[in-house]
């Protein structure tokens, strides 16, 4: 009885699987004709198609939920059972369900539509955040332009959409409940399936820490002598417009003025691009090359002739944030992105890629096995690609950098140019679901939403806002993972396991041994390596049909997640950091800001 019943649920799960793919390819089409084109009718559109969707998903559901799959042999069925056995928010009633994508869709074009007047020019008034707001963070050296920037960014993306924000978490944690869990951040925990991940995220974070507080002080110090100690309290938080970057998140761009050995060799790739006429085209296709040199698999044409690689100049109104999507049918695979021609854009080129390169490798699975071991895995491929392709010696091999030094000087401001992006980019990543757990379990209400999130900006990042903040904002919604209802702790776990997977393949790749100094980690280049780019093949070709460790397993060797990978690779840099600090009188660590945000 129990055999035939589970050869009955085999047959069952594999129709499932079919009308799961047709389902998800019209959601999904749906979901890129709006978010390429945010107009009434496309909004109208993803609505109804949404709501479609969701119901024919629940019958599906019913139908699954009648099988006694907990008895059953076979641990891969199970598995299968337990992914579709969870609806998702196709579970709430189809009132609440049009109150959430609505509120979503609603915060989507909130960001995506905000726009400011320039700083110089009050009646040039359509700033988005992609490219303008970027470029200015990324060149301006104005205080006064920059606070001015980032106030009028956060009071035309963040603040409307503090009421959509709260009916979206209030309809979410509606179809947690539905799902069986307590509040959306024990459904958004559970994709780590381990029983502590909170505890292994805060684990991380304690290793992390003495590092971050290193490169804190000695931006710190450098940003006091250039922008004075009125403005950058000697043991203050830095306020959060003087770091590069909108939300702070990465200081790449204070680099040029704050490097450790300023008569070095200049690794500037923007530069270098630009003088050697790269377009997106061209981005893309050099990043496809890395791939293929791993024996890893090309883009189809289909995504040549489907991706969206740069902002239309049609005037239409869309989604600008980078993104990479599968259509859920074997096939067709894209990615929008606003590309302009700069070195952090020729690294989010390869970050989408590799997710295209994730979907690539584990097409052929079941598609309720079409995802990343876990969020964080698919956010880390393309990242790790790029750790090689950052290296001085690809960057000569690509001729995007003359010949130079190999010394400990060039090595310190390589180290400290990657730890900007890398070392500095942790605390946010971690702080962000900080914030969102605690509002989905109600430790944070609306009427603390934003003097949470900027303790939290304090407390962890050693940040503050450059002006007096209130509960009229809502900053948290200025950054667009908060208005698209995207999870964000994927990338504090990508950037540890990125450095565990990349001293893994590099070993393969026979460029880096523990402990032999002329092979450090941070130099190793695994291009051309098929070892590394088969191993690497062999785990994204899992997707998450197995337990994230398995996949761990398979290229590290290790069934866990650590900062071992992070430290190793950043340790000369540590070294030096702390003892410039000492030599400078740095206070480490940071006092509790005098900006009310409270
Ligand atoms: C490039 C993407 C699309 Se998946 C992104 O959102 N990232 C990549 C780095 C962190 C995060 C961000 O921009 O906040
Ligand atoms: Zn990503």
């Amino acid at each position: 009885e129990r055999a035939a019943e589970e050869s009955a649920g085999r047959d069952y799960v594999r129709t499932l699987d079919e009308q799961t793919s047709r389902l998800r390819n019209k959601k999904t089409i749906a979901s890129w004709d709006y978010e390429t084109n945010l107009t009434v009718h496309n909004e109208q559109k993803l609505l109804q198609v949404s709501l479609e969707v969701a119901s024919e998903t629940k019958e599906y559901w019913k139908e699954t939920m009648s099988y006694l799959w907990h008895e059953f042999e076979d641990p891969d069925l199970k598995r299968m059972f337990k992914k579709y056995t969870e609806l998702g928010t196709s579970a709430l009633p189809e009132d609440l369900n049009q109150r959430l994508i609505v509120a979503i869709n609603s915060m989507q074009s909130t960001y995506a539509k905000a726009t400011i007047c320039d700083y110089n020019n009050r009646t040039k008034c359509d700033l988005h955040v992609e490219p303008e707001i970027t470029n200015i963070f990324a060149t301006s050296s104005d205080a006064e332009e920059l606070k001015y920037t980032w106030l009028e960014w956060h009071k035309a993306a963040g603040a409307p959409s503090k009421s959509n924000f709260t009916e979206y978490v209030q309809m979410e944690n509606e179809a947690a409940k539905l799902n069986g869990y307590d509040t959306v951040a024990e459904w958004w925990l559970s994709e780590y399936e381990a029983t502590d991940s909170e505890d292994q995220f805060a684990a991380l974070w304690a290793q992390i820490k003495p590092l971050y507080e290193q490169i804190h002080a000695y931006v710190r110090g450098h940003l006091r002598v250039k922008y004075g100690e009125e403005v950058v309290p000697k043991k203050g938080p830095i306020p959060a417009h003087l770091l590069g970057n909108i939300w702070a998140q990465t200081w790449g761009n204070v680099e040029k003025f704050t490097r450790p050995y300023p008569d070095k060799t200049d690794i500037d790739v923007t530069a270098a691009l630009i003088a050697q006429n790269y377009t997106a085209l061209k981005m893309f296709k050099t990043a496809e090359e890395f791939f293929t040199s791993l024996d890893l698999s090309p883009m189809p044409e289909l995504f040549w002739e489907r991706s969206i690689l740069e902002k239309p100049t049609d005037g239409r109104e869309m989604v600008c944030h980078a993104s990479a999507w599968d259509f859920f049918d074997g096939e067709d695979f894209r990615i929008r992105q606003c590309t302009t021609i700069t070195d952090a854009f020729f690294k989010t080129t390869h970050h989408e890629m590799g997710h295209i390169q994730y979907y690539l490798q584990y097409k052929d699975q079941p598609v309720i096995y079409r995802a990343g071991a876990n969020p964080g895995f698919h956010e880390a491929v393309g990242d790790v690609i790029a750790l090689s392709v950052a290296t001085p010696k690809h960057l000569r091999v690509m001729g995007l950098l003359e010949d130079g030094p190999e010394d400990l000087e060039s090595n310190i401001n390589q180290l400290y140019k990657m730890g900007l992006d890398k070392i500095v980019f942790l605390p946010f990543g971690y702080l962000l679901d900080l914030f969102r757990y605690g509002v989905f379990r109600g430790t944070t209400t609306v009427d603390d939403y934003n003097c949470h999130f900027w303790q939290l900006r304090e407390s962890l990042q050693g940040v503050e806002p450059p002006a007096p903040r209130s509960e009229a904002d809502f900053d948290p919604a200025a950054k667009y993972h908060i208005a698209a209802d995207v999870e964000y702790m994927r990338y504090y776990i990508s950037y540890i396991i990125q450095f565990q997977f990349h001293r893994s393949l590099c070993q393969l790749a026979g460029e880096y041994a523990v402990g032999d100094s002329s092979r450090l980690l941070s130099n190793c280049d695994i291009y051309n390596s098929t070892a590394a780019g088969n191993a690497l093949g062999k785990m994204l070709q899992l997707g998450s049909s197995k337990p994230w460790p398995d996949a761990m397993e398979a290229i590290t060797g290790q069934r866990f997640m650590d900062a071992s990978g992070v430290l190793e690779y950043f340790q000369p840099l540590y070294d030096w950091l702390k003892a410039e600090n000492e030599r400078n009188g740095e206070f480490v660590g940071w006092e509790p800001s005098t900006v009310q945000f409270c």
